[in-house]
């Protein structure tokens, strides 16, 4: 499949967010962090905020949910209007569960990794999630460097995907620029989250178009 692009708004201004998600109306979706200051130690937005992001984005959003108790939360905010929900396997009891009433609420069901959780409790499971996100910094802050460790857990989860010829995608969160790219999208990633990498840039829009080709690039060669 072509790269998808998921900006992360949380590197947006946040007295500006309307105007700051339509420049990136050429994205794929608009990655939205929701953080508790409990699962991470940061605070950021919820359910008010994220209902009103999704009715002004021109962009499908892509909620991705750094929250103990999952399972309360989850369901909201696909109903709040997000068309991917993404909890952390750490922060819920019942995963497929979880996912099955994403999937029910008419939302993509997400599951996400932090960098020391592995994979392989998921491989028999996968066909159970739309997306797999494998965190490539440790949640809770945008502008942190890529964590090279966590592409064989990216290798791993292409391989038994690829198998099962299942069709889940893989997404990566954290340090994506265009230095780190075009190597997690050639060990396997579908889905590219960039924070700073797409905001920092003058140019939005292009960086957004640097950003797909490469991975695009590394994945046609993979
Ligand atoms: O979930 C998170 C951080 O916990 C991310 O979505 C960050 O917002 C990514 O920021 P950059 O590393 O791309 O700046
Ligand atoms: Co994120």
């Amino acid at each position: 499949m072509p790269a998808l692009i998921s900006p992360s708004i949380l590197s947006a201004d946040f007295a500006n967010l309307e105007r700051d998600l339509g420049r990136i109306a050429r994205a794929d979706y608009a990655h939205v962090d929701v953080m508790d200051n409990h699962f991470v130690p940061n605070l950021t937005l919820g359910l008010p905020v994220v209902k009103r992001i999704a009715e002004v984005s021109p962009v499908p959003i892509d909620v991705h949910l750094m929250v103990e108790d999952a399972d309360r939360w989850a369901v909201d905010y696909a109903r709040a209007g997000a068309a991917s929900v993404t909890f952390h396997a750490e922060a819920a009891q019942a995963a497929v569960r979880l996912a099955r009433e994403l999937r029910s609420a008419g939302a993509r069901a997400g599951i996400a990794l932090r960098p020391a959780t592995p994979a392989e409790p998921l491989l028999d499971l996968l066909t159970e999630f739309d997306m797999v996100l494998v965190m490539t910094v440790e949640p809770g802050f945008g502008g942190q460097s890529f964590i090279e460790g966590t592409l064989p857990k990216v290798r791993r989860l292409r391989a038994a995907i690829d198998e099962q010829g299942a069709d889940t995608w893989i997404q990566v969160d954290g340090g994506v620029s265009r230095d780190t790219i075009a190597t997690v999208a050639a060990a396997g990633a579908d889905v590219f989250v960039a924070g700073s990498a797409v905001y920092g840039a003058a140019d939005v829009a292009g960086e957004i178009d640097a950003l797909r080709a490469l991975a695009d690039e590394a994945i046609a060669r993979r």
